[in-house]
């Protein structure tokens, strides 16, 4: 006899670290049949300084030594499992009313093109097993490397969430998320074209590094931009910076820390610039990169809504530059859609877990360039 679909609406959990490394987001989410995903409730653990600092080591270490690399893990999943116990303790749940936990991991180096003629690779630091013992729940990781190996771009996964949550609608749709990078996703009204979604470039990822090198040794991030606005854009470093060929390769394409971060920046420095025009600039540069790629998406002039998401929405000074390259979009938030923008990705992780149970898939090969839909990810017994 077949099993009856489950009449009450099925829980997940959703962890996402992402580039910033600034904590470790966990989303509660209810899938029903027939209906867009639900955030039911939130907990975000802020990443310990040691932990950021050795996660950002190894992001940046030609050659981590295993023991290192190990203790940043075990120490990475113990966050998780804290996490995940604070989101069960605010709901008063417990571990058996949990289909699964989606771990997307810490993304240490992503190659998809390979190193230096190798294999293409991409590593997320995750202990899944371990996961699946501190929490007693079920745990769906390693989401990336299927598509990988169906020779797609494994990242960026959240198009294919951005599609189940907001749906075809009868105007175009495109989702900016704004994180250590910068993604869109594009939602065509006509249901019979293809999503397509992108890495644009870096987002925060400079802006936090430039700020914590020369304005604060104690806060993360410019707050608002307030620093970033204090500057003046240097049009000379602007368009350098811009030269950089990733911003004008065709899709599919994604990127990482490994392009990406202060020796980068160093390189088109000619050492005499003030530091908070650096700071406009680099502002300056996500935003520009962003509205030629979604030039690339849309004929100029079209009128189009952009949902913004990722922790660059509260970026005020950054959001404005982005209205001022983007005269024909409306800038909206998911929340209208009950999404507050800090939780989409880890929402993304959740369903995508969902994804893996019912052996659907969960990438886009419009997206990621995957020779075909892939059900993504490997599942952990409780
Ligand atoms: N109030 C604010 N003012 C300015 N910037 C902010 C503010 N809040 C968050 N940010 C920026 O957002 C970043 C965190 O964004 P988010 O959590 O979306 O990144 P992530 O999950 O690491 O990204 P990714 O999508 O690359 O995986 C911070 O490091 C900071 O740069
Ligand atoms: C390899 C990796 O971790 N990539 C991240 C990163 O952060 C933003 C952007 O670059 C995106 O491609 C991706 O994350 C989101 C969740 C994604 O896969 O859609």
């Amino acid at each position: 006899m077949k099993t009856p679909p489950a009449a009450t609406p099925l829980y997940y959990i959703g962890l996402m670290s992402g580039t910033s490394l600034d904590g470790i987001d966990a989303a509660l989410i209810a899938i029903e049949p027939a209906a867009p995903p639900r955030l039911l409730a939130t907990h975000a653990e802020p990443m310990p300084y040691a932990l950021h600092a050795a996660l950002l080591t190894l992001c940046h270490a030609e050659q981590a030594g295993f023991a290192q690399l190990a203790a940043a893990e075990d120490a990475f999943c113990r966050l998780q499992a804290l996490a995940v116990q604070a989101l069960l303790d605010q709901q008063r749940l417990t571990p058996g009313n949990i289909e699964a936990i989606g771990s997307h991991g810490q993304t240490i180096e992503h190659a998809p093109g390979g190193h230096q003629g190798g294999p293409s690779y991409t590593l997320q630091l995750d202990n899944p097993s371990l996961l699946a013992e501190l929490t007693g729940c079920r745990v769906v990781a390693d989401f990336r490397r299927r598509d990988l190996a169906a020779g797609g771009q494994a990242a960026p996964l959240a198009p294919a969430f951005h599609q189940a949550l907001f749906g075809r609608q009868s105007a175009e749709q495109l989702i900016l998320n704004l994180g250590g990078f910068a993604n869109v996703t594009w939602l065509p009204r006509d249901a019979e074209q293809a999503v397509l979604g992108f890495d644009t470039g870096p987002a925060n990822v400079l802006l936090d590094a430039w700020f914590a090198r020369h304005a604060s040794k104690c806060e993360r991030f410019d707050e608002n931009g307030a620093w970033a606005a204090s500057g003046e854009i240097d049009q000379a470093l602007l368009s350098r910076m811009l030269a950089e060929p990733f911003f004008t390769q065709p899709p599919p394409r994604s990127t990482g820390r490994e392009l990406f971060h202060l020796d980068w920046l160093a390189q088109h420095l000619t050492g005499e610039e003030a530091p908070a025009n650096v700071q406009a600039t680099l502002a300056e540069l996500t935003a520009i990169s962003i509205a030629q790629a979604i030039g690339q998406l849309l004929p100029p002039g079209e009128s189009l809504t952009l949902i913004t998401c990722g922790g660059g929405a509260h970026n005020g000074y950054l959001m404005a530059r982005l209205a001022h390259h983007l005269p024909g979009a409306t800038l909206t938030s998911p929340a209208a859609h009950g999404w507050p923008e800090d939780w989409i990705e880890a929402g993304a992780f959740a369903w995508l877990a969902h994804q893996r149970l019912h052996h659907l898939p969960g990438n886009l090969p419009s997206v990621t360039g995957a020779r075909g839909p892939r059900v993504l990810g490997g599942i952990y017994a409780p």
